[in-house]
């Protein structure tokens, strides 16, 4: 990625601005190699990157938790190391592990935060009446969270996050563990809070999260940003579209022969095929027309097509594009079908294991 050109002191419209940002750990681990980002206020960012790229090592350097080796960071127009506190108090935080005191009620885990955040006594009653309604827990409002499902429990440290009304929330991987009707909900209040003019700062390692929340994200590998853009862009730059084809027989012999015929027809350039669990993928500009060439050829070489499929670029093929690999899980496809966020009783029963859902593709 080319290095922002912004100025340090140009930052004030910026809710972050990193400039060449290092976090080395005392073990030698190289977690952030050298970060150059600027987030304008108002806008929804992503940090999208696989286990252990370095994304909660940078959410921490951004919210004060951890002194950079090397480099700078001004948040909301703060130094992170010089005014530590002034970044507290303008920024909210939904760290992975939950806040959430199991001993207090939904409300006076709020009402807490509200003390811990100096929210003045006048203000209190009223503020917390709105995030339990925004958070949609206000009928468990005077319930202990241990009977909560994953995804109320999510809600309660979001209200948590923001009872201090920060221009700037960072959430890291909120919606790991939900089920997709959970994590849609948790979409929505995001959503909310940025239209109202709130800027996110989200990590995730679910493509789609950021392909449906982000104005603009960055891809992270190994401590690095590979590429920062739109999600149309990004997936624009895969160049042209994805031709999937699914084998008869999809045993790995049979998928090598494909990619080999594919390589031979001279078609597509050699780096755009790729095996699959089906069969093989390519990328490529002419598609369809190309498609239909590659088919009589697989014929021709005796190997027997069962589905041949044209469909634009998402995430993941960007991803690959940029790393070489697809280390990143594929999140449930239910999750953009259903955008309801309407309560169902399957948020009782989410997976609260903590790993990721994956519950669609092969990838
Ligand atoms: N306290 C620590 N000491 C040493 N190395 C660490 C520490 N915390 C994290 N790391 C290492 O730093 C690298 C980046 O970790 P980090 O947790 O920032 O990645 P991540 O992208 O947030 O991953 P995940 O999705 O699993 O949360 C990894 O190699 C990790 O093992």
């Amino acid at each position: 990625m080319p290095a922002e050109t912004t100025d340090i002191q140009e930052t004030s419209s910026m809710a972050i601005a990193a400039r060449n940002v290092e976090l080395t750990y005392a073990d030698g681990t190289r977690a952030v190699r050298g970060i150059d980002l600027d987030v304008p206020k108002g806008e929804f960012f992503g940090f999208l990157g696989p286990n252990g790229a370095g994304k909660t090592t940078a959410i921490k350097t951004f919210v004060t938790l951890l002194h950079p080796t090397a480099g700078s960071v001004t948040v909301n127009g703060f130094d992170v190391v010089d005014d530590p506190r002034a970044v507290r108090s303008s920024i909210g935080y939904m760290a992975q592990e939950t806040s959430i005191d199991e001993e207090l009620t939904a409300c006076e885990n709020i009402q807490f935060a509200c003390e811990m955040y100096g929210v003045s006594r006048s203000e209190r009653a009223e503020r917390i009446d709105d995030l339990l309604a925004l958070v949609d827990l206000a009928d468990v409002a005077d319930k202990q969270p241990s009977g909560f499902s994953g995804g109320m429990k999510k809600r309660l440290d979001v209200a948590t996050a923001l009872v201090h009304e920060p221009p700037l929330v960072f959430l890291d991987e909120p919606t790991t563990g939900l089920d997709p009707r959970a994590r849609n909900r948790l979409w929505e209040y995001f959503r909310a809070i940025n239209r109202q003019g709130t800027t996110l700062f989200l990590t995730t390692q679910y493509l789609e999260e950021a392909d449906e929340l982000c104005d603009r994200l960055s891809v992270i590998q190994d401590g690095k940003l590979v590429a920062t853009d739109s999600p149309d862009t990004l997936k624009s730059q895969v160049g042209g579209d994805i031709l999937e084809i699914t084998l008869e027989d999809s045993i790995a012999q049979q998928r090598a022969h494909a990619q080999q015929v594919a390589r031979e027809s001279g078609l597509f350039a050699e780096n755009t095929i790729e095996p699959t669990d089906e069969g093989i993928r390519i990328a490529s500009e002419h598609a369809r027309q190309q498609g239909t060439d590659l088919l009589v050829a697989l014929r021709d070489a005796g190997i027997t097509v069962t589905k041949f499929d044209v469909r634009s670029p998402t995430l993941d093929d960007v991803f690959l594009a940029l790393t070489g690999t697809r280390s990143v899980p594929v999140s449930s496809r239910a999750s953009l079908d259903d955008t309801t966020g309407e309560p169902t009783s399957e948020e009782t029963a989410e997976d609260q294991s903590g790993d990721p859902v994956q519950t669609g593709g092969s990838r």
